[in-house]
Parts: C-alpha cells; sequence; structure tokens
C-alpha cells in the first residue's frame, strides 16, 4: 500500500502534511539526498536520510510514516530481516561503555581476532557467555563498588546456579552514595533532578549527592531507632525523591524493603504485606497525578498494617487524620534529629553480598504475582545491563517513569547511583505535557517508557513542540512494542535507537535487548544480554540451533547472575526448572515467553507459553494476529487475540477482542470480524478462522499496564457457557 520511495512527489507530502511551499523543498532535499543512493540498498537510504536529518521532530508524524515505509515498501523480512532504522558509527561505539570496554581488554581476551567495537560484538558477547567469570571481573570495576570484604573469586561453580561473588560483604546503598573516583562521583556532583506536577514552569529542584547520602543518613538513623536490622518495611507510594531516599535508607540500615506499586487496592496491599511480614509502610496521605487527588493512607490502613509512616502528597501538613499507632514523617523524622543531635552520619551495615535487601512482586500477567527476594547481587546485574546496552553513564541524566513496586523503579535508582549518572523524577502523571517538559527541561538523556505511555502521547500529540533532541536513548520495556509507536518516539530525537528490553523481575535483568553497538530495528530485540545465553526449543523441547531463524518457548542457561534461586510463595524450583527441557548437560531456567528469532538474528517476543494457541493444528501466538489485526481498519486502537476450548471440546476457538479510537464510526462486530479474516488470511494464515469478535471499552491490565489475555479468555468462556445454557 505504500509507494516507493522514488515514487514519491510533493502531492504525497503534502497529503502527509506539509503546506504546498514546504513539500516542495522537502520533495528537492529528499531527492538530493536520494540521489546516491537511489537503486541501492533501503537501508542505506534511510541512513542517508537520517544522516542528513531530513526528517525533523517537528513534522507531522504522517511525513515520518510516509518516509519510512516507503523506504521499506519492498522489504522482504522473511528473507532479509527485520527493517533496521539504527546504524551505530565506528566513531560514536568507541565512545560507549562497553566500545570502551573492548578497546581496552578486546585484544587480550579475544586476541588477533578483535577489531573494533563493533565488528567484534558479537565475538565479544560470546566470550562474556562462555567467560562470565572474567566479563563480570572487568565490568563490576565499571561500578562504584565498595566491598567490605571483597569477593574470594567471581563464581564459585559448585551450586548449580553458581555461587557469584562468594563471601562478599557490602552495603549497596552505601556504594550509591558514597563518592567514587571511577565512575567519577563528586560530592556536589547531581544525583537527582525533579519537578512536582503542576510547577512546569518553576524551575527544577536539584540535589547533589552529599545531600543525598545526608538525608538518606537521616532517615537511616530513623529507621534505626524504630526498627530492628533484618526487618521487612514497605513503601507504598509515588516514586518521588523521598521515596528514593527511604528506599536506600531501609537498606543502608541493614532493613528490607517491600516494594509495592502505588496503583493497587487494599486488598494486594494486603496480602504483599502479608506474604513479607512487614513490619511498617510508608506512604502518603495522597497521590497527586494528573491534576486530582486520589487517598493513598486510607487505602493502606485498610490493609491494616502495624506501624504506618506517613508523608505529606504536598506541603508539610498532612491532610488526614492518623490512627494511634501511626506517626507522621516530620515526627518520624524528629526523632531522628533528637537521638543524634544534629548529627547525620550513619554506619552502613554491612552484609553478605546474597542477602535480601527488596522483596518485589511479579507483575501476575500469568498467575498469582511472585513474591521475588532481591539480593545486594540483583542491583549490581541490572545495573550492568544499563551500563552495557543502554550505555548509562556520568553525565546522563536519565528518567523512566515508573514505582518502586515495578522491577525498573529499583533497577532506575541503582543504574543511575552505581554508575554516576543523575536520576531525573517527575513526580506526577507521565501522560501528559508536563512530563515531557520536564524531560526537556532537565536534559533528560536516557528515556525510558512502556507502551501504553508512548501509545498515549502518539493517540494525544501533547509532547507537540518540546525539544527531546538531548535524548541519546529511549528504552521500552514491559509489553511488545507497536512498531508505529516507536517510530513515532524515536521520531522526536531525530532518530535515536529505542533499546527494547525483556527480562523478568526474578532475573534482574534483560535476557534479550538492544545495544548500541549493533544496528536497531524497530519493536525488535538485537541480541541477548551481556553473559546471558537462551535456548529456543521446539514443542518436544528440541532446541534450534543458535543461529537458525525459528519459533519457540525460550530456556534460559540457569548460571546468571543476579537470578533469584528462590521465591517467598512459591516452590522456586517448580516455577522455574520443573518439565524444563535439558541442553547438553544443564537443565535450562524457565522464563516461560515464545520467543521468535528472524532472519539476521533479531528477536520478537510473541507472548507468553500460556498465550500460544493451536488453531486447525498451526501454534501461533496471541501477539502475532494482535500485530495483523492491528491494522485491519483505521478505527482500530487495538486489539487483543485469545483462543478457546469449547466446553464441549473440540478444535480451539479464535476470539478478537477490539478497543475503538475515538471519532471514527463505529462498525459493528459481523464487520470487524470480516476484517479480521480477511486481513488473517492475507498476512496470516488463510487456515485460520476468527469465531468471534467483541468490542470492549478497554482491555484489562495490571497495575503495571500489562495487557491481561487471562481475564479476557476467562470473561469470554464464562459469555459461552451462559449462552450455551441459554440455549
Ligand atoms: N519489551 C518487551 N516485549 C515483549 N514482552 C515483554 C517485554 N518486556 C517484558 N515483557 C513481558 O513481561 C515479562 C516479564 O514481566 P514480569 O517480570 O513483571 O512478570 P510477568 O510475567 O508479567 O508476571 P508473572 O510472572 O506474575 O505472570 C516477560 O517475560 C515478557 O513476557
Amino acid at each position: 500500500m505504500w509507494k516507493r520511495i522514488g515514487e514519491l512527489s510533493c502531492d504525497d507530502y503534502v497529503k502527509a502534511g506539509l503546506t504546498l511551499e514546504d513539500a516542495k523543498g522537502f520533495d528537492k532535499l529528499v531527492r538530493d539526498v536520494l540521489s546516491t543512493a537511489i537503486e541501492t540498498d533501503p537501508r542505506d537510504q534511510w541512513k542517508a536520510l537520517v544522516d542528513e536529518s531530513v526528517l525533523k521532530p517537528w513534522h507531522p508524524h504522517p511525513l515520518h510514516q510516509l518516509l519510512y515505509y516507503s523506504v521499506y515498501s519492498n522489504w522482504d523480512s522473511s528473507v532479509l530481516g527485520p527493517p533496521l532504522y539504527w546504524f551505530p558509527s565506528p566513531a560514536q561505539s568507541k565512545s560507549t561503555n562497553l566500545g570502551k570496554l573492548m578497546e581496552t581488554h578486546g585484544s587480550r581476551l579475544l586476541g588477533a581476532s578483535y577489531k573494533n567495537p563493533l565488528e567484534s560484538f558479537e565475538l565479544f558477547r560470546r566470550f562474556s557467555v562462555e567467560h562470565p567469570e572474567v566479563y563480570w571481573s572487568v565490568v563490576i570495576d565499571e561500578l562504584s563498588l565498595v566491598f567490605h570484604t571483597p569477593p574470594r573469586c567471581i563464581l564459585d561453580k559448585l551450586k548449580p546456579g553458581g555461587t557469584w561473588l562468594p563471601d562478599a560483604v557490602l552495603n549497596i546503598a552505601e556504594c550509591c552514595l558514597m563518592p567514587s573516583s571511577h565512575p567519577k562521583k563528586e560530592d556536589d556532583s547531581v544525583a537527582v533532578v525533579w519537578r512536582n506536577e503542576g510547577f512546569d514552569d518553576s524551575p527544577l529542584n536539584r540535589m547533589t549527592l552529599k545531600q543525598l547520602r545526608e538525608q538518606v543518613m537521616l532517615v537511616a538513623n530513623a529507621i534505626g531507632g524504630s526498627f530492628e536490622k533484618g526487618d521487612t518495611i514497605a513503601i507504598d507510594m509515588p516514586m518521588t525523591v523521598d521515596a528514593v531516599i527511604i528506599y536506600l535508607a531501609i537498606i543502608l540500615a541493614g532493613c528490607i524493603v517491600v516494594s509495592i506499586a502505588d496503583s493497587f487496592a487494599a486488598k494486594e496491599i494486603a496480602t504483599r504485606l502479608k506474604i513479607s511480614k512487614a513490619k511498617g509502610i510508608f506512604t502518603q496521605d495522597y497521590i497527586l497525578r494528573g491534576g486530582r487527588r486520589f487517598p493513598l493512607y486510607s487505602r493502606v490502613v485498610e490493609a491494616a498494617p502495624s506501624k504506618v509512616i506517613v508523608l505529606p502528597a504536598s506541603g508539610t501538613e498532612l491532610r488526614v487524620q492518623l490512627r494511634e499507632q501511626d506517626i507522621s514523617w516530620m515526627d518520624f523524622l524528629s526523632n531522628a534529629k533528637t537521638h543524634l543531635s544534629g548529627e547525620n552520619y550513619y554506619r552502613p551495615i554491612h552484609l553478605p553480598v546474597d542477602s535480601m535487601i527488596n522483596i518485589l512482586f511479579s507483575s501476575g500477567t500469568t498467575g498469582e504475582p511472585k513474591a521475588i527476594p532481591w539480593t545486594q547481587l540483583s542491583p549490581i546485574r541490572s545495573t550492568c545491563d544499563g551500563w552495557a546496552h543502554l550505555d548509562v553513564q556520568v553525565g546522563n541524566t536519565y528518567c523512566w517513569p515508573t514505582n518502586l513496586g515495578w522491577v525498573m523503579g529499583p533497577t532506575l535508582i541503582f543504574s543511575c547511583f552505581l554508575t554516576g549518572a543523575t536520576l531525573a523524577l517527575y513526580q506526577g502523571s507521565p501522560l501528559g505535557r508536563g512530563f515531557g517538559k520536564f524531560v526537556q527541561d532537565a536534559g533528560v538523556t536516557v528515556l525510558g517508557t512502556v507502551p501504553s505511555l508512548v501509545k498515549t502521547w502518539k493517540r494525544t500529540n501533547c509532547m507537540e513542540g518540546l525539544n527531546w533532541t538531548k535524548i541519546k536513548y529511549f528504552a521500552t520495556t514491559g509489553e511488545a512494542s507497536n512498531v508505529d509507536d516507536v517510530l513515532w518516539l524515536s521520531s522526536k530525537a531525530y532518530y535515536k535507537p529505542v533499546i527494547e528490553c525483556c527480562g523478568g523481575t526474578e532475573l534482574a535483568s534483560s535476557y534479550i535487548i538492544g545495544s548500541p553497538l549493533q544496528p536497531q530495528a524497530f519493536g525488535a530485540f538485537s541480541t541477548p544480554s551481556m553473559t546471558t545465553r537462551i535456548i529456543i526449543f521446539d514443542e518436544n523441547g528440541v532446541p534450534y540451533a543458535d543461529d537458525q531463524p525459528c519459533t519457540g518457548e525460550v530456556g534460559l542457561f540457569p548460571q546468571h547472575l543476579g537470578a533469584t534461586d528462590r521465591l517467598l510463595n512459591a516452590n522456586h524450583d517448580e516455577v522455574y526448572f520443573k518439565g524444563m527441557p535439558m541442553y547438553k548437560e544443564t537443565q535450562l531456567r524457565r522464563h516461560g515467553d515464545i520467543v521468535k528469532r528472524t532472519v539476521g538474528g533479531y528477536y520478537n517476543v510473541q507472548g507468553r507459553a500460556d498465550d500460544t494457541m493451536n488453531l486447525g493444528g498451526i501454534k501461533t501466538s496471541s501477539i502475532e494476529i494482535e500485530r495483523v489485526c492491528d491494522q485491519a481498519d483505521e478505527c482500530i486502537s487495538e486489539t487483543a487475540a485469545v483462543s478457546l476450548t469449547p466446553p464441549n471440546g473440540g478444535p480451539e476457538l479464535l476470539v478478537i477482542f477490539a478497543v475503538l479510537k475515538e471519532g471514527f464510526k463505529k462498525p459493528s462486530e459481523e464487520e470487524l470480524k470480516m476484517k479480521f479474516s480477511i486481513t488473517i488470511h492475507k498476512d496470516l494464515n488463510p487456515l485460520f478462522k476468527v469465531s468471534f469478535v467483541k468490542i470492549v471499552p478497554e482491555f484489562p491490565r495490571t497495575a503495571s499496564n500489562k495487557l491481561l489475555r487471562r481475564v479476557l479468555r476467562d470473561q469470554m468462556k464464562q459469555e459461552l457457557l451462559s449462552f450455551r445454557s441459554r440455549i
């Protein structure tokens, strides 16, 4: 449906939103830039257009779409791999964290085979898989780690998952807070920059490393006065600068953080407090978000924990009446002050590297959320991923709207403070322009997102006119990205890479991800992460060869620094190992994703193994079907595909749920069914039959916004049952 790039004319540019005058200039520019590349590889054409900044962040999105899709209009992904939009430059690659490391150690470790960071990336990555102890020994030196007792070695292979950094003793919060010479963190380096929603035109707030340390030590002193070492203490509040201080203070004081996302209802808070046996909880009276005030303290109180420490959402006065056993933040802090007579210093509690610092909960897309213990190894792992794959370093300002209850919250804290980057926090809703203005004003250089956020920004066009060109990397996680949404995002900073990250809370890392040392494709992962070995296997558990394009469930090699070896509310072995195939002598670790490896070695996640369906004898995944259905009609905002086994048995039935965009003529479910069928037959498989279509106002999602296909499946099952019982 898209023209070839050489066939585009002023007319097309006008239709895409330019004035006739601008279209003429634009047409000439495109022709000039492509004059040397018109018959060549589309990748060279796209690269030339990007290198010359032909497309500007303020150009209308249809123009970006027109150029990108026209360049790749004849691209056959099944033969050529996914279309690429970002290409690393040799010069730039040498200034990345990993590039520098490779230039320093590459020849020593790889011998004469080492060429440069781009050509030798895959070789070096494989080396990191085969010799993780060598890789970690050099990368760990890049973080501001201070060991009270250094590790005996990097890896002791006696146990199945290995014992990492055995005998090491440290306090990971202390490592975040102390100045260091490499990475260069000084007392007056800016540690945190933040702004409150509603103050979008006011100056930014900044806190230096020294100020942060003093604040954390003050709170750690107060915690030391009220709790015992090893106590579990919950945090249920937005990810504000105070929440970050409390998080680090709990760990500094040798206690364990229980992170609970602030969007949970009382019942869910109660479950999490019970599983973790939390002795107390930090919360706010209200949550201020999107110009509204949502009660939080009342929800926490309903969950009935023992002691609640309550911060005001704004100002210094609480707007709620506290129960007798609870205490205001001010009173809590003043205890510490009295106790110390003005002296903030706190002696960090040093603990073995495998001691627990944080209890997190998975999002629960596949079932009950798992209570996942993070040890001091977990932040080391997650920071190293950000260091290697997002190039987080001194001088960066790193922002990722999230919450301490999601794995990205703690990851973001450690990724900043162990690498010397500045943490950027917007205290309010990330959905609107205020957030985008903060990104601009704070000079954010690494911006993390989740697909639903990007979808909203694109749909509402709320970021129009803002300058995001300081961003050098975007990142996205949580769910599969929509190609057109990431195209929109990348275009806001002259096509900077959007690094896809897919992992799990229990891995403290991504197992597949993008890299600044490899060309990137929208919505695709370019590599397993450093040191990670993945195996994709078929339905019989037979592995595909490492370089073979294929689709199947993924298994991980279990020796994975930072991965869990226990769960608090389930049997770890049963969840992650039972029933998994062996690879040679090794039993693989379950992750539960269906992964497609494309030609050229890129990856797509096709959903959870639980979301695969068998349609007429052919295995397929929800995401594959949704990708084509999303394009079936312009009135479609998003789709969700699930399959049902009919109550009386028989082949699985395909059901497609659709959310419609506003402002379009609403089709009937029958009409949509026709459209979906045609698209699926044309673009996916002529044998797939659509059994039902349901239009719904919105999809059920986890608190972190992940689509809950299992809830849709259950709903449909109920409907089918009640329909049958009525006839
Ligand atoms: N960039 C991404 N693209 C596609 N899927 C992703 C991406 N990032 C994360 N995911 C999905 O999210 C999963 C990890 O999320 P998390 O650790 O919160 O557990 P969960 O699977 O959502 O919850 P639970 O284990 O409770 O069912 C991944 O295994 C993958 O299925």
